[in-house]
């Protein structure tokens, strides 16, 4: 990707070390565009509310936790109405598209750009490009309306479809060029906004009056700056269930484990909030968290003890934790990837069940039953829950009011509570990770009263690489 940093964003300092992190505008790169009043001031609903539209000067905080004497820090953009837009109903001609793997609340986020679109601002010309990135050169779209989108929140998935792959960057930039598409709403995870910057990027290189929005997914959580990403509520809620399920069948049996597997490539989010969310787990394993397996203070010692407090045990593992362990021992440190360049990985959870299962063939004295749950896919493809789809409402909205507003190379997100304007190249530089030396980890070590596998030594390292990663910066949602 072409990271130049001043196409991406605009940054401006002002007083006491405050800093705009700001997004680009239309008229950064065609100048003299005309605007128009914007047609909420005569919406029956909108026209009511005081202060409706948002003071051009309004910013967000990156960072709220502040010294006394502390500089003011980052600042984003906030989101919502703008007195003026540029575009008439008219002339808008919208696509939407979404891409990566599946997440609760894309179709909310769909409906409610749609109808954002419609009611708020009378645009009439939306399409869904079918099948991710490579639909707009390979398939034919999907006419949008408020009455094809009416019910589409209620089911789990995405109506235009997904996919990983297929970026091509000179077709999809055509593909928008020669359809008129002057719009366009991209909804996807990190590898999808890299996508996304570069597409805006060459849309800005042909000087086309064509704005690219983006609204983050990912059911990871593992985008930066936001406070949380989408439908992370409904996939830990769903997570409840397959837990309980593994905590009934360990219960009712001797020595019972039960062992769930949940998503989390990098990032352990899921399985984090989901055992603190049950109660019932014993042990949580994350990518960030490193772990071993036999000898003192290893995870077989700690099973073995648990059994022997308490005759049971529940086991919770993110898809990517200890999968350096796995690798080292089938001497497979695969290079397999998937059609978006995403590693692939192995079955951590059949793994460490085979691992178990074997210490205890071992020991004749204590014979265990072990049963393991893998509903990785389940969580992910279930409806987003209430909180959820007012969460995605308030995301779509913000984004389709700040592409009226001209702005462009962004995408909508949540920042301390507000909607805010981010530009691209804030979420897609970094990862967010659950920092094991921060509070939150130190409560589920205390709720699941496992050991955290570290030493002295490695506590000391682990805080020195999290000391050098700026400020702040990871301090959600972990450091509450
Ligand atoms: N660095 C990149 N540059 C351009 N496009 C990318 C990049 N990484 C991923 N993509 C595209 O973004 C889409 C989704 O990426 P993927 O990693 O599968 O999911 P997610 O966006 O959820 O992380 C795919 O179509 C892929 O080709
Ligand atoms: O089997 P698929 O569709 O590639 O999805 C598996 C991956 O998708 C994820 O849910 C994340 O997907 P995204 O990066 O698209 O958000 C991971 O947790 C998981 O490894
Ligand atoms: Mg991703």
């Amino acid at each position: 990707m072409d990271n130049n940093i001043s196409v991406q964003m605009k940054v401006e300092t002002g007083d006491a070390g405050y800093v705009l992190e700001d997004v680009p505008h239309l008229s950064d790169y065609i100048p003299n565009l005309p605007t128009y009043p914007n047609p909420l001031r005569s919406n029956p609903a909108y026209s009511v509310v005081k202060q409706y539209f948002v003071d051009a000067d309004d910013t967000v905080p990156q960072k709220v936790v502040v010294h006394k004497d502390g500089p003011r820090g980052i600042h984003f953009r906030r989101a919502g109405p703008r007195q003026r837009v540029y575009f008439t109903p008219d002339e808008v001609h919208a696509a939407i598209v979404t891409c990566g793997g599946l997440c609760p609340g894309l179709n909310t986020v769909i409906r409610e750009i749609v109808c954002a679109l419609y009611h708020m601002y009378g645009v009439t010309k939306v399409l869904g490009i079918d099948g991710g990135y490579r639909g707009f050169y390979s398939k034919n779209t999907i006419t949008l309306t408020p009455k094809v989108v009416d019910d589409i929140h209620k089911r789990g998935g995405t109506i235009i479809g997904t996919s990983r792959g297929g970026h091509d960057k000179p077709k999809i930039v055509d593909s928008i060029q020669d359809r008129g598409i002057n719009q366009v709403y991209i909804i996807g995870g990190d590898g999808t906004q890299k996508g996304a910057a570069v597409i805006y990027q060459e849309i800005r290189k042909r000087g086309l009056k064509a704005v690219v929005a983006g609204i983050p997914k990912t059911i990871d959580n593992d985008i930066p700056v936001i406070d949380k990403s989408f439908g992370f509520d409904t996939a830990v809620e769903e997570a409840q269930r397959a837990i309980n399920a593994a905590h009934v069948e360990a219960e009712s049996a001797e020595n019972g484990i039960g062992v769930v597997k949940l998503m989390g490539r990098y990032s352990g989010f899921i399985a984090m909030y989901a055992t603190l969310a049950s109660r019932d787990v014993d042990l949580c394993l994350i990518p960030e968290s490193p772990f071993f397996l036999e000898g003192e203070g290893g995870l077989l010692e700690y099973v073995e003890k648990r059994l022997k407090d308490n005759g049971h045990m529940v086991i919770v593992v993110a898809e990517g934790a200890g999968q350096e362990l796995l690798a080292a021992e089938t001497l497979n440190s695969s290079t397999a990837q998937d059609a978006s360049g995403n590693k692939l990985l192995q079955d951590v959870g059949l793994w460490i069940s085979d691992k178990i299962k074997k210490h205890f063939a071992r020991q004749t004295s204590m014979p265990i039953t072990l049963k393991y749950i893998d509903p990785t896919y389940m969580i992910r493809a279930v409806p987003s829950n209430a909180s959820d789809n007012v969460y995605c409402t308030l995301l779509a909205q913000s984004c389709v009011h700040g592409v009226m507003a001209g702005y462009t190379g962004f995408v909508s997100g949540l920042v301390n509570g507000r909607q805010t304007y981010i530009p691209f190249n804030r979420i897609t530089e970094k990862q967010n990770n659950v920092v094991i030396t921060d509070r939150m980890w130190a409560r589920l070590l205390s709720s699941t009263n496992q050991p955290s596998f570290l030493g002295p030594k490695e506590v000391e390292v682990q805080k020195q690489v999290e000391a050098q990663t700026i400020e702040g910066e990871n301090s959600k949602p972990n450091d509450i």
